[in-house]
């Protein structure tokens, strides 16, 4: 076993002993936001689900420009860190009408430049944290975490695995044809949560090779799932809940133990939610739906009534300052030391 760090001190030649302490990890969760549509609302509800569960980290929001300054301090007046990101567009020749779907996705991938943390988990603004993760910052170095996907949803009807009804969730129900098919698909992970390390050499390859990447119609989720495959380590469904395994595999969900909910399938987004679309009017939908709203509409929750007196003491408008220069590189500052 190594050492523990004070035993390497205290066993140290002279010349060996370190002078400064490592910094400790720096940590968050992040997220993104584009356009000036109601996915703000996902993200405030977001950051108060974390303070509800008491993370001890704080959540960066990635955004576009194209992100009004209206919205932008909604989220600032909630605890968030904005942080603006350039638009990744794909390799030229695509249809014209799925640019916007493309630029959204693939901005995604400019998170791995945020090197001021050393470990981040990435979560989309249609997800909802109902218990604490913040043990999954302790998962090793080195992989890349995340949920295996369903593909049981008319989403995936464009691929060999619906057409043959094959689903990673329930392999052995209908086994993969390897002599039509080839050898079995590696495994596939839903990318609306996933747990990396920023780090710019990875960031670059990763812009460098969507150039030479076509894209394809889950975008950056189908190229995180190629460029990672060789460290993707899978983590259990309850840290992303995609709504669909509820009635595609109910065999391998507990929904007592799930702590997060991607409301990813049609129709589910709390803040557009009607109950019109299919399965949207099963009663563990409904439950769902109205859980994110009462975290959403939770005042008690909202950042100004969960300060301390000490950081209420620094009037708004500074503290946008400071997070400012922070962003600019001249000062350390966090408008919110954790979300709790
Ligand atoms: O107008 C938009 C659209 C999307 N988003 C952001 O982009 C994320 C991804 O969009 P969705 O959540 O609507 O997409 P899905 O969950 O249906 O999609 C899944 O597939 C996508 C690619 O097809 C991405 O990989 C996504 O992370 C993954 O969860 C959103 O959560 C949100 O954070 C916006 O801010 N504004
Ligand atoms: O991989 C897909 C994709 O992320 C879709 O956008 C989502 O709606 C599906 O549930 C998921 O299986
Ligand atoms: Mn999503």
């Amino acid at each position: 076993m190594a050492p523990d760090i004070t035993t390497a001190v205290a066993t140290a030649k002279p010349s060996a002993i370190i002078t400064r302490p490592a910094s400790p990890p720096t940590r968050a969760y992040v997220t993104f936001l584009a356009g000036n549509g109601d996915y703000v609302k996902g993200v405030e509800g977001l950051m108060k689900g974390l303070r509800k569960v008491g993370s001890k980290y704080p959540l960066v929001v990635a955004v576009l420009p194209d992100v009004p300054e209206e919205h932008r301090e909604l989220l600032v007046d909630q605890g968030c860190i904005v942080r603006e990101i350039e638009p990744v567009y794909p390799p030229e020749s695509q249809t014209q009408f799925a640019m916007a779907y493309y630029v959204i996705n693939y901005s995604k991938l400019r998170i791995w430049e945020f090197v001021e943390y050393s470990k981040m988990i990435y979560l989309d603004g249609d997800i909802q944290v109902y218990d604490n993760i913040d043990h999954l910052f302790n998962l090793p170095d080195g992989q890349f975490n995340a949920v295996m996907d369903c593909f049981c949803e008319k989403t995936w009807s464009h691929t060999p695995q619906y057409k043959i009804g094959y689903c990673q969730q329930c392999p052995d129900k209908v086994q993969w044809p390897e002599a039509e098919l080839g050898p079995r698909p590696a495994l596939y992970f839903n990318a609306g949560m996933f747990v990396f390390e920023p780090c710019l050499p990875t960031y670059h390859d990763l812009l460098k090779t969507l150039k030479v990447t076509p894209p394809t119609p889950f975008a950056e989720q189908d190229f995180l799932n190629m460029y990672f495959r060789d460290i993707y380590s899978p983590i259990p469904p309850v840290y992303n809940l995609v709504l669909a395994m509820l009635w595609r595999h109910p065999e391998n969900i507990d929904l007592e133990r799930v702590k997060v909910v991607h409301y990813c399938a049609d129709g589910s987004k709390p803040w557009r939610y009607t109950g019109k679309e299919d399965n949207m009017d099963r009663e563990d939908i409904k439950m769902l739906v109205k859980k994110w709203w009462d975290i959403y509409d939770d005042e008690s929750l909202d950042y100004k009534n969960c300060m301390t007196p000490a950081e209420e003491a620094v009037p708004v408008n500074v503290q946008r300052f400071l997070a400012s220069l922070s962003e600019a590189g001249v000062v350390h500052y966090r408008p919110a030391p954790s979300a709790a």
